[in-house]
């Protein structure tokens, strides 16, 4: 481990500024994804530990929802501050346990402390308003109160930013708040709780819980004092979550599975339309809920796009994240075993192997860059989040077509549009089933932006106003009996 600052690897769960073992030293090994080494040890806490995180946390709310805005503000400043300070050593710390090249992993550092440096100011303006009254010789309005105790269930993709993209908000809007990272990739969350006492954050106000996950969910589900629980995973476990949480009604915001289409019209530069797409489909080694899951291509470009995605897709280096590449590791080996599964369903039901020679992967972790053509929608490729380097294409001929296709399911978080024709990205961009959709960019994200999606791709937004909502009450007053101006 060769960390600037050895402090910021930690062990053991942070409950109430205190580091915790679990109990009787209960503890999992955490691997190197691109090795199979044991990098350290996660501590499994057990139900008690964990009840004891949400004592700890409603005991912390008062002092830390009296704070005024820009005192909050003044702690999440420094915390990204710290952040910014340490982004080698986080960055380090991610390519470590998640595999994602270092380079990815620093633009995730930079990317995940945008949202702290945006939530400190954003809670500024949690405006409540003054209702003209209806009611004779009343007052009437609204404020905007903080939720209370907010969990957060994280996962493995993005360690870092999917933490700060929620705790940010509800940090900044006065709630306390337990994160629960997944146990791939417990060390940044860790870090992050070293950084935040650093930054001046009380005790009990960010804790971070490690432990099996059936446990930790059932615990803080199922506690009433926990008023708010943001989940960013599977749509698997969300549902399962929303079953567990609904015994006592809590918030929920729930960032979930995608399957994006990835349309691409005749009118594009096709070269460039490959490129994009190559990028949206191999990002974090297709491990990403954005990733470009199914390609359709207009049949009049077909060939030629098929041609240049190859080209492109066959430039990309796989490696070690700590290597000059384009591409890391799967996050384990079933995640290795799975893509080879999609990969045989879809030619075993006719699809066409472009590319893709897995003799070639540098290790059992890793999983080349493949590319099936003419895949239909009975193939796993085209239903499933494949969730790997495995890009699935296909041609269309009109665009009611495609926009059906694409729609054609469970799933509705991203989308992408490459035409030139504005008034067919327009109708394009209003008929997709999609939270979000993106017309001849890639880069569409960032702190400002309400970033979720529809269908079983989730509820609510995280980042800009909208992240902050959730993590707000709003409370109606009525005044009764209230005098007149003076003078009247
Ligand atoms: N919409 C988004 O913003 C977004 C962002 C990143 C990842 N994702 C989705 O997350 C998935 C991949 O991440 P993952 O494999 O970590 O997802 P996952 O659902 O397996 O795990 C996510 C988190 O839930 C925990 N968890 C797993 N099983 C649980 C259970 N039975 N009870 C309680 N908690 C449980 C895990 O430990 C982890 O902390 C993909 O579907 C991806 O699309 C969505
Ligand atoms: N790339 C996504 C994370 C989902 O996997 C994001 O920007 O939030």
């Amino acid at each position: 481990m060769q960390l600037n600052d050895p402090r910021l690897f930690r062990q053991l769960a942070y409950i109430d500024g205190q580091w915790t073992a679990g109990a009787s030293n209960h503890d999992e090994a955490v691997l190197d994804p691109a090795n199979g080494e044991t990098l350290g040890f996660c501590a499994l806490l057990d139900a008690e530990q964990i009840t004891h995180a949400v004592t700890a946390a409603e005991r912390a709310f008062a002092g830390w929802r009296a704070l005024s805005v820009d005192e909050r503000g003044r702690h999440l400043h420094r915390w990204y501050q710290l952040l910014h300070e340490h982004r080698e050593d986080l960055a380090y710390l991610m390519t470590l346990e998640q595999g994602k090249p270092l380079s990815d992993a620093r633009g995730e550092v930079d990317y995940g402390a945008s949202f702290i440096q945006w939530f400190a100011e954003e809670a500024r303006r949690a405006y409540g308003v003054t209702i003209p009254s209806h009611i004779p010789n009343a007052m009437l309005g609204t404020l905007k109160e903080p939720v209370g105790v907010s969990v957060m269930l994280t996962p493995w993709n993005f360690p870092l930013a999917m933490i700060t993209r929620k705790a940010g908000a509800a940090l900044a809007a006065g709630c306390p708040v337990i994160v629960k990272p997944a146990n791939e990739t417990p060390f940044t969350a860790l870090a992050l709780a070293e950084l935040a006492e650093r930054a001046g954050i009380p005790p009990g106000v960010f804790n971070v819980v490690t432990g099996e996950p059936a446990t930790v969910s059932e615990v803080l589900c199922t506690d009433d004092r926990v008023r708010s629980v943001s989940f960013t995973g599977s749509t698997r476990v969300g549902k399962l979550l929303i079953r567990q949480s609904a015994g006592t009604v809590k918030r929920m915001s729930l960032e979930l599975g995608g399957n994006a289409p990835f349309i691409v019209c005749e009118d594009v530069d096709v070269d460039e339309a490959a490129r994009d797409a190559v990028a949206a489909k191999f990002q974090t080694a297709g491990q990403d809920c954005l990733a470009a899951n199914r390609i359709f291509v207009h049949r009049r470009i077909y060939d030629r796009f098929l041609e240049r995605f190859a080209v492109h897709m066959k430039a990309l280096k796989v490696g070690s994240g700590m290597m000059a590449v384009d591409i890391g590791p799967l996050i384990h080996r079933r995640a290795v075993k799975a893509a080879h599964a999609i990969v045989e369903d879809a030619v075993n039901q006719g699809a066409r192997l472009v590319a893709g020679n897995q003799s070639m992967a540098p290790g059992a972790n890793f999983f080349m860059p493949t590319l099936l053509a003419d895949i239909t929608p009975g193939m796993r490729v085209f239903r499933e989040e494949t969730f790997s380097p495995v890009a699935g294409v296909c041609a269309f001929d009109d665009d009611e077509a495609v926009v059906a296709a694409a729609n054609d399911t469970e799933y509705g978080l991203a989308a992408y549009v490459y035409s030139n024709d504005v008034k067919r990205i327009w109708k394009m961009m209003r008929g997709l089933e999609y939270g979000m959709v993106s017309v001849n960019t890639l880069k569409m994200t960032g702190a400002p932006i309400p970033f979720g999606g529809v269908k079983q791709s989730g509820l609510g937004r995280e980042g800009g106003a909208q992240g902050l909502e959730e993590y707000l009450d709003t409370k109606y007053f009525c005044l009764g009996n209230m005098p007149g101006p003076s003078g009247s």
